[in-house]
């Protein structure tokens, strides 16, 4: 990566461009954007751990499209262990249905539809589907009407292993968005026309038994060790540390302690945003640092503290100092748009971790609320009180009020779902579709050549804001 004329400041995603450069790419098809850090993800995003985003859903939906989600380290570790072992057990291809009974009712539907993006619920009776139900077929009856009354009997169904362009054009031919996939007549899945079209663009992130990839991260307090351990035996795939100053001492021993036990599991610590934080984690056994102290939307570190540094410059100089190193970084928080992820990449990271943008999505972890119509979802940040009131549940009330003092995030923040885009599927064909265009302007055709190759410049905000698009005239 160089710059047109390197600045003498510090630089967010927002203050640079990337110059298009001669390319021998064809097309965005032939760009692979499998990843550099050897974690296992066939696309360079990573969602977050916060709470109110990273939960099962989000984990199998994510995984399935080559990216991995983290578990917060608020999470209990059985509550971790059983929901590591339920998406190692999911399809890598179908997504995973909505089930009920025939007796089951239209109330009971609408509450789980939300749930997924796929938009119907298979109606079961011994393991067969013998129905399917929309939002559609819910609207204008009683909430208590039961399932066989509305729903469509005999559906259409798709043998497992059917050619996915065949599957795209029957559910086109048949006009249905989705459609059970049996194996005989046992149900083991739903694909949606987008899916197959999904299925054929991404390569789901597996580990080693071909499962889908799980992470989850421990905090830098209490017997890390032997949380890590439990997290390992459990079946995640990669650790995370996770804190809010990596660069402290007591992070450094927390992050010996699980490299100690971790094996061949990589391990990320964080969060720091200078070539010594970097450079000081991987020597005591981080296999990818995480950088970024500040840029979080759910993030009141930079006001209350006057801590950070802006991101696009942290993660180019800690990228710079890891891969020295031979190891990587992920880029982590205040990524709003396709092009930070890209932005990120050119500076030299290997991932690009995402949580404020997926949180207004169908795979959130939090329940969905109507405001007016306008579906939404509650954030908050993990340094919020909120968050720490859940993490110190254990201690005494006059030490949880203590803790409650020192937050350092939003405790309540309101994101709507995208009615275009209320997947996180979607945000994701967002991301992937611009950062493979990145990649072709820069005649790249991985993720290191596009660090390798990216020339940049620095904007003006007059220069930002011609970039954005116009949804109405001026
Ligand atoms: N990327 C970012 O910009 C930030 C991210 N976060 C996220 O919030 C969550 C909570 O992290 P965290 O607050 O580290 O909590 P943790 O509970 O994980 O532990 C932090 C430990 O470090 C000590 N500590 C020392 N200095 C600091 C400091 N300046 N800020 C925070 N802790 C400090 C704390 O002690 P004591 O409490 O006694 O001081 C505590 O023992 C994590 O998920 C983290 O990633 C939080 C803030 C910034
Ligand atoms: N200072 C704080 N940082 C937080 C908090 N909760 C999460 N985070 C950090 O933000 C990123 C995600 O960034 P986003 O812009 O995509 O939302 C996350 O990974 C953490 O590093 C918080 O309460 N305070
Ligand atoms: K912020």
């Amino acid at each position: 990566m160089r710059f047109l004329q390197r600045p003498s400041h510090d630089l967010t995603y927002s203050d640079v461009f990337m110059v298009p450069a001669h390319s021998t790419v064809g097309s965005r098809l032939e760009v692979d954007l499998r990843t550099p850090d050897g974690v296992g993800t066939t696309i360079p995003i990573v969602v977050a751990n916060m709470t109110a985003i990273s939960g099962r859903r989000m984990a199998e939906t994510v995984a399935r499209r080559g990216g991995l989600a983290v578990l917060p380290q608020d999470i209990p570790v059985d509550v971790v262990a059983e929901v590591v072992s339920w998406v190692k057990t999911r399809h890598p291809v179908y997504d995973t249905p909505i089930t009920l009974s025939p007796t089951s009712t239209v109330g009971e539907a609408l509450s789980l539809l939300t749930k997924r993006a796929h938009g119907i619920v298979v109606v079961v009776e011994d393991g067969s589907p013998v129905g399917v139900v929309t939002d559609g077929q819910c609207q204008g009856v009683d909430r208590f009407t039961q399932l066989a009354e509305v729903m469509t009997c005999e559906p259409l169904t798709i043998p497992a292993g059917t050619d996915l362009t065949k599957i795209f054009d029957v559910l086109s031919g048949e006009r249905v968005s989705a459609a059970p996939v049996v194996e005989g007549d046992r149900l083991v899945g739903v694909i949606t026309r987008k899916g197959a079209l999904r299925s054929s663009l991404y390569t789901p992130a597996v580990n080693a038994q071909g499962h889908l990839l799980t992470s989850a991260a421990v905090g830098i307090n209490g017997d890390v060790a032997g949380k890590a351990g439990a997290l390992l035996a459990a079946g995640v795939d990669v650790l995370v540390v996770d804190t809010a100053h990596g660069h402290q001492e007591k992070a450094i021993e927390a992050l010996r302690a699980v490299r100690s036990v971790a094996g061949a599991a990589p391990v990320v610590a964080g969060n720091v945003v200078t070539a010594q934080g970097t450079r000081d984690l991987i020597e005591a056994g981080a296999d990818v640092v995480k950088v970024g102290v500040g840029p979080g939307a759910m993030c009141t570190t930079r006001m209350m503290t006057g801590v950070g540094r802006p991101q696009f410059s942290a993660v180019e100089e800690c990228a710079a100092e890891a891969r020295s190193l031979g190891k990587h970084v992920w880029a982590d928080g205040g990524v709003r748009h396709p092009r930070d992820i890209a932005l990120a990449l050119a500076a030299g990271a290997a991932n690009v971790m995402v949580g404020s943008w997926f949180a207004g999505t169908f795979e959130s972890a939090g329940d969905i609320h109507d405001d007016g119509g306008r579906l939404y979802k509650e954030s908050f940040g993990m340094a919020s009180a909120r968050a720490v009131k859940a993490r110190t549940a254990t201690q005494t009330g006059f030490e949880r009020a203590r803790a409650g003092l020192f937050e350092e995030g939003i405790s309540s923040s309101r994101m709507y779902l995208d009615p275009q885009r209320p997947g996180v599927e979607d945000l994701i064909d967002q991301i992937v579709a611009g950062v493979r265009s990145s990649c072709t302007y820069a005649g790249a055709r991985t993720v290191d050549e596009l660090h390798e190759r990216a020339v940049l410049g620095v904007q003006s905000s007059a220069g930002y804001e011609e970039g954005r698009p116009l949804p109405t005239s001026w």
